[in-house]
């Protein structure tokens, strides 16, 4: 099939490669020339495992390319898929206008009937709105039918996630439509679940609502851990256990951060709310994950009393491990808080720091490596759970450091690993252990 891609971001660039792999042809568009000249060249603009590799062998196989053209992009294309982003406003709502903006364009430069499938994330009714849109614009002499299919990938496992996701969503209006997008997935071999757009658009927000829940939940858990002397790891082992319950997403730590839960999470509220309905349940998990984003800061105040003048150096950098995705990580509002009260904020992170220093204070010292950034400082808090951070020699905190005392957000070690070393360590919903001599 002559497929389109509009936004060759985190999402339209990993689903234009993978279309690209099993088989379609395949023009990604752009309107950021950048992108599009470092993809020509087989560079990716994002850090995603895999992602380089299949850009270049699916453009050297000649089923994949890419443009920041409309008109080229359309020229020859069946169906079209909408990934723009849809970042929240400033009261929480989606924004809408790079959609908005795609879709003026579609009937200008197509040569036949299309379908569109919006795959970015949007408010239920958004795909009946961008579809009267369309229609009202469509100056062709050709149908276009629209498609919700949303989109269900992580950043960091992004390719993995496509080839082997659990479940597609297909919101269709129509059979014919719906029939060519199920025939286009089918190379995938992943069950495909049809339905009507609006559950479609409701089954995105609800599990991104769903997965936030999860991790609130057992982020309050764990502070009632901490409280009543109990291990999270194990509370989390054996809840797991449970079929019902599940043993993924209980990780606790600093809370959820990166381009989705976030955003999607106030939406949900906010879409909840236009029709009369207060979702406190959501609201809460919402305040949960704020209050927890600052808990290493609450930790390290109680230790030191004042953090002024102190230097800390932060590990990880990044929302999640194996993404350079900054948006809305923890490290933001870490960073900015610890300079507020005074301290000396050094940073390292394995693949993060160059976005990171387009979003982070400019006061921050970047490092290019955690011994740098460790080196004479008071505390260290750590941020992200990335391998390197996790297979740091502890030994080399007591050497570098003023004091070997960390401040781990995401259980990086288990207390028998750092029982073993000359360490104050302070974790998630466990004891701490305090072993300086
Ligand atoms: N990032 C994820 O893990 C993820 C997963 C599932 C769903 N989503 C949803 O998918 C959508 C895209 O997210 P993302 O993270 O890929 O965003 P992104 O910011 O990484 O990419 C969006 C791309 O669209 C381009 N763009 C903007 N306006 C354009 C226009 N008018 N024409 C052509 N290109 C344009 C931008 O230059 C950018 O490259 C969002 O709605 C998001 O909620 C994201
Ligand atoms: O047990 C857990 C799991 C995750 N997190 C945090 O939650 C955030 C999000 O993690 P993850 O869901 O792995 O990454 P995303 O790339 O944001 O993916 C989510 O958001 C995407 C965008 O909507 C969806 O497509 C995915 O299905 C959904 O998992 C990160 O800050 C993690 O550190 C935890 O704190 N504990």
């Amino acid at each position: 099939m002559n497929i389109s891609i509009v936004g060759a971001g985190y999402v339209g660039l990993v689903t234009g490669v993978s279309l690209a792999e099993i088989g379609h042809n395949v023009v990604c568009i752009d309107t950021n020339k950048e992108k599009i000249e470092m993809l020509k060249i087989f560079k990716s603009p994002i850090y995603e495992p895999e992602l380089e590799e299949l850009i270049s062998k699916n453009v050297k196989e000649g089923r994949l390319s890419f443009t920041h053209s409309y008109e080229e992009g359309f020229n020859n294309s069946n169906v079209i898929f909408i990934a723009v982003g849809t970042p929240s406003k400033e009261n929480g709502k989606a924004d809408l206008s790079a959609i908005e903006n795609v879709a003026s364009h579609i009937s200008n430069f197509i040569k036949s009937n299309v379908i569109v499938v919006i795959k970015s994330t949007v408010p239920v009714g958004t795909n009946e709105y961008i579809k009267e849109l369309l229609d009202k614009t469509n100056n062709s002499r050709f149908t276009i039918d629209i498609v919700s299919n949303p989109e269900f990938l992580r950043e960091g496992s992004a390719i993995n996630d496509i080839f082997n996701g659990d479940r597609i969503i297909i919101g269709a209006e129509n059979n014919k439509a719906s029939r060519v997008v199920e025939e286009l997935y089918k190379p995938f071999n992943i069950p495909i679940f049809t339905t009507s757009i609006r559950s479609a658009e409701m089954i995105k927000y609800a599990s991104n609502a769903f997965l936030a829940t999860k991790i609130s939940f057992i982020n309050e858990i764990s502070n009632l851990c901490e409280k009543l002397g109990a291990n999270i790891d194990d509370v989390a082992i054996g809840m797991g256990k449970d079929k019902r319950i599940g043993n993924s997403f209980l990780n606790a730590g600093i809370g959820y951060g990166g381009s989705c839960f976030p955003k999607d999470t106030s939406a949900l509220v906010q879409i909840a709310g236009n029709v009369d309905h207060n979702f406190m349940l959501l609201k809460s998990v919402i305040e949960v994950n704020k209050k927890q984003q600052m808990s290493l800061i609450e930790k390290a105040k109680k230790r030191f009393t004042s953090l002024k003048d102190l230097k800390i150096a932060l590990l990880g950098l990044s929302f999640k491990p194996n993404t350079d995705d900054i948006r809305d990580a923890a490290s933001i509002v870490i960073s900015e808080e610890l300079l507020n009260l005074g301290a000396t904020v050094t940073a390292y992170d394995p693949v993060a720091t160059k976005q990171a220093k387009k979003i982070l204070n400019k006061n921050i010292y970047f490092t290019d490596s955690i011994e740098d950034a460790i080196k004479k400082a008071n505390c260290v808090f750590i941020l992200t759970e990335w391998e390197e951070i996790k297979k740091f020699d502890l030994s080399k905190l007591t050497e570098l450091m003023i004091e070997p005392i960390v401040f781990d957000g995401r259980n990086c070690f288990t207390i028998n690993q750092v029982s073993a070393h000359i360490i104050e360590y302070h974790s998630m919903g466990k004891e701490s252990v305090i072993n300086l001599n």
